[in-house]
């Protein structure tokens, strides 16, 4: 059993298949506080941070809390926090977002004193420099944008002495073009700090000579975060990125912006809901409440039949299906499809609370549904239940 607690419980088993983890830079165990602290925000903040009501008050009490103190571990302000999936999702938004405001910052005036449209006989690109040690995340992203004709790119190679991306060897790199430098923190594999604070105050000191477009400056913070301090101001970066799953946590993210939308660009992949101000829409990871009304200890019930409700004001199954862009179902029985807007007598026969009866969807499958087409259903739901809330 390695889902331990606290990381003791795994070297501490006793038995004589004795098994000693040592991949923390893999992933984490979540602390015993955070379990507890996720379980009781499952049981009592299950609401949709949106939401008016208690539970979706709860469940941004929590998310400000969280915000405010992964802005003082990494010593930003709350606003300058924006939550996401992960680190990889963070890694992208900087790359997409340097990319395209390249072009916005860059006026056609601009490209023609970079050399043109064409300089050299070669389409003007946004220039992005990182490294050859950095995670897929960041490595793959780069190629991407490379071999997609969206970028320029430069891999400065870590030196074979240090074991370093050298400073020297990234600001040698530098061209009129570029609007990116993206060097990691500390390296998965190896552990080696990059001189990532050094390398901004030269950036910078670089950045108020010349003229646009201005470098921006992003490190990977994965790996270090949670090892060492980290302090994003002290080291200067636009963007830092913070990995839950390395340091206790759950598999989340975020990116620390300094200053979103306002000292630094942050330009957004998705949009949606509103959430995260607009920078990265989406219901955030607080788990939507439902109860599933056939589900009676000791009774058995078709395979093929599942009556469920989505908890929360505003979400009647009439209202939600009506909603929903993919899926065909019902409330309850078709013959009563004129009266969708009441509870079903079903259910409230069967001891269902008027409130949770009111939110019901029957779905039924049949011989040709697919796996596929649950889980098309399940996105189109969720959606829109958070279109739903987005507007409450
Ligand atoms: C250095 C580094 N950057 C980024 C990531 C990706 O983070 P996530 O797993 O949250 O996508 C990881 C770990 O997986 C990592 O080690
Ligand atoms: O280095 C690791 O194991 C995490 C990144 Se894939």
């Amino acid at each position: 059993d390695l889902a331990a607690h606290d990381g003791r419980a795994i070297s501490d088993c006793k038995d004589q298949d004795e098994r000693i983890y040592m991949d923390y830079n893999a992933t984490t165990p979540l602390e015993a506080e955070v379990i507890k602290a996720i379980t009781e925000a499952l049981r009592e903040a299950w609401g949709n941070p949106s939401s008016s009501y208690l539970p979706g008050r709860k469940a941004k009490q929590i998310i400000d809390q969280s915000r405010e103190s992964i802005a003082s571990m990494v010593g930003g302000r709350a606003e300058d926090i924006i939550f996401m999936s992960g680190g990889t999702e963070a890694n992208n938004l900087v790359f997409h977002t340097a990319i395209r405001h390249f072009w916005k910052s860059c006026g056609a005036a601009k490209i023609s004193e970079l050399g043109g449209e064409h300089h050299n006989g070669k389409a003007i690109l946004p220039h992005i420099i990182t490294s050859n040690v950095e995670h897929d995340s960041v490595k793959l992203t780069a190629e991407s944008l490379l071999n997609e004709g969206k970028a320029d790119v430069t891999f400065v190679g870590a030196s074979t002495v240090t074991g370093r991306v050298e400073v020297e060897d990234v600001l040698a790199a530098i061209r009129p073009n570029t609007c990116l430098i993206s060097v990691m923190l500390a390296n998965n594999e190896t552990g080696v700090l990059m001189p990532v604070k050094e390398l901004c105050v030269r950036v910078r000191a670089l950045n108020a000579q010349r003229p646009s477009p201005r470098i921006l400056l992003h490190t990977d913070g994965a790996q270090a975060i949670g090892k060492v301090q980290v302090n994003a101001q002290e080291l200067g970066v636009d963007y830092l990125t913070i990995v839950g799953h390395k340091f206790y946590a759950p598999r989340i993210g975020a990116l620390y912006v300094n200053g979103p939308g306002t000292l630094t660009p942050l330009l957004p992949m998705f949009f949606g809901g509103g959430q995260e101000r607009n920078f990265r829409p989406g219901c955030l990871l607080i788990p939507e409440k439902i109860h599933f009304n056939s589900h009676f200890p000791g009774s058995e019930t078709l395979p093929n039949t599942c009556n469920v409700s989505i908890l929360g004001a505003g979400l009647q199954g009439w209202k939600v299906l009506s909603g929903c862009r993919k899926l065909l179902a019902s409330v309850g029985a078709a013959c009563h499809s004129d009266r969708v807007d009441r509870p079903s007598h079903i259910l409230l026969s069967c001891g269902i609370p008027p409130e949770v009866a009111a939110n019901a969807l029957r779905l039924s499958v049949g011989r040709t549904t697919t796996k596929r087409d649950v889980d098309l259903a399940v996105e189109d739901l969720r959606e829109t239940v958070c279109r739903l809330q987005g507007q409450s």
